[in-house]
């Protein structure tokens, strides 16, 4: 799995200059990104970046569109292996409503619908896994959708030049004192608490997964301001979970006060804490670094503890006992 990771970088730039056709829709005001998984954190990404926009984002992990969409909305189901069958629902859904659509899969059910139904569907490569093929599909999509994106190719550039530059430090070249998602890997001993600030709840989400599917370990996630109100007090007991605290570069100011705070108690009582810090720089970067950085740390922890971070065999369980 982690000659697939190291690779990454290059992956991304293949897929990002590679020849493809465009999308060009004008005038949409309400996008949707549906896919589960690690596809669902592409969805993730991608909201993120729409974030500052007037467009409308929906994320749907499930089986159905939201009932505020149209003939103007275009949705966007991602499936890595193009069978999943979440996904595949929302994409006969979108056709039914007849929303503007296109797919994105390496191949399966999704393309062979696409292709029934004369749906605009572009491929995006299977490498290893759905998880581990992260990089190909998001850089294809950004290549895709480049037309339609609130961001320019630029930001879309130095987001690559980011995952080769940490890449050294991060990769399985580097299997020094000196890499970071190593050391994380070595730190977490219990199951993880990630705290996220708003505007990182993908790469948070991303590295909940990761941790889960590779390492097999129970995570949990929490909204850093939201936590104050309630889930805070569940440090009052002796707890056998590890605060991990994801910060960004441009927090809000009372977002990094809450930090600080935070901080100041789990000193105070004697928590042991980790904390990560985005890179600087534009929030593709950001997210797309944490991403690949944490996912490291999923593999180390999972060759740390002797365990194959490949099978999954109890999502497959699932698959195998549900229509
Ligand atoms: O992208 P796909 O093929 O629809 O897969 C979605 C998810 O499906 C799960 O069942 C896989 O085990 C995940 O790893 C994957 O991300």
């Amino acid at each position: 799995m982690y000659q697939a990771y190291d690779s990454w970088p290059n992956i991304s730039d293949v897929a990002f200059k590679k020849k493809c056709e465009k999308i060009h829709y004008k005038g949409i005001k309400h996008i949707v990104f549906a896919g589960m998984g690690g596809s669902g954190h592409i969805s993730d990404v991608f909201y993120s970046i729409f974030s500052k926009t007037k467009i409308y984002v929906d994320v749907v992990k499930g089986y159905h569109l939201p009932h505020t969409v149209d003939n103007n909305t275009l949705v966007i189901p991602i499936s890595i292996s193009g069978n999943t069958v979440e996904t595949l629902s929302i994409l006969r859904d979108a056709k039914k409503k007849k929303c503007k659509i296109v797919a994105f899969s390496s191949g399966g059910k999704i393309k062979e619908f696409c292709r029934k139904n004369k749906i605009e569907h572009r491929s995006v490569p299977f490498i290893h896994t759905p998880r581990a093929s992260f990089a190909g599909t998001l850089y294809t999509m950004l290549n895709v959708l480049e037309p339609i994106l609130p961001i320019n190719k630029k930001e879309i550039i130095r987001s690559i030049e980011t995952l080769k530059k940490i890449n050294k430090k991060i990769a399985t070249s580097n299997l020094s004192n000196s890499n970071p998602s190593l050391n994380l890997a070595y730190w977490i001993k219990k199951s993880p608490l990630i705290y996220y600030p708003w505007g990182l709840e993908s790469p948070s989400i991303r590295f909940k997964n990761s941790l889960q599917e590779n390492a097999k370990l129970h995570v949990i996630t929490e909204d850093i301001i939201e936590s104050c109100h309630n889930g805070i007090v569940a440090w009052e007991k002796n707890s056998t979970i590890q605060p991990i605290l994801i910060q960004g570069e441009k927090d809000y100011i009372k977002t990094k006060e809450r930090w600080r705070v935070i901080k100041k108690y789990f000193k105070k009582n004697k928590i042991d804490y980790w904390e990560i810090n985005s890179v600087k720089g534009d929030i593709l970067s950001k997210m797309v670094s944490l991403i690949y950085q944490l996912d490291y740390t999923s593999i180390y922890k999972a060759i740390l503890t002797k365990t194959d971070p490949t099978p999954i065999h109890s999502i497959n369980f699932i698959k195998q006992n549900i229509e």
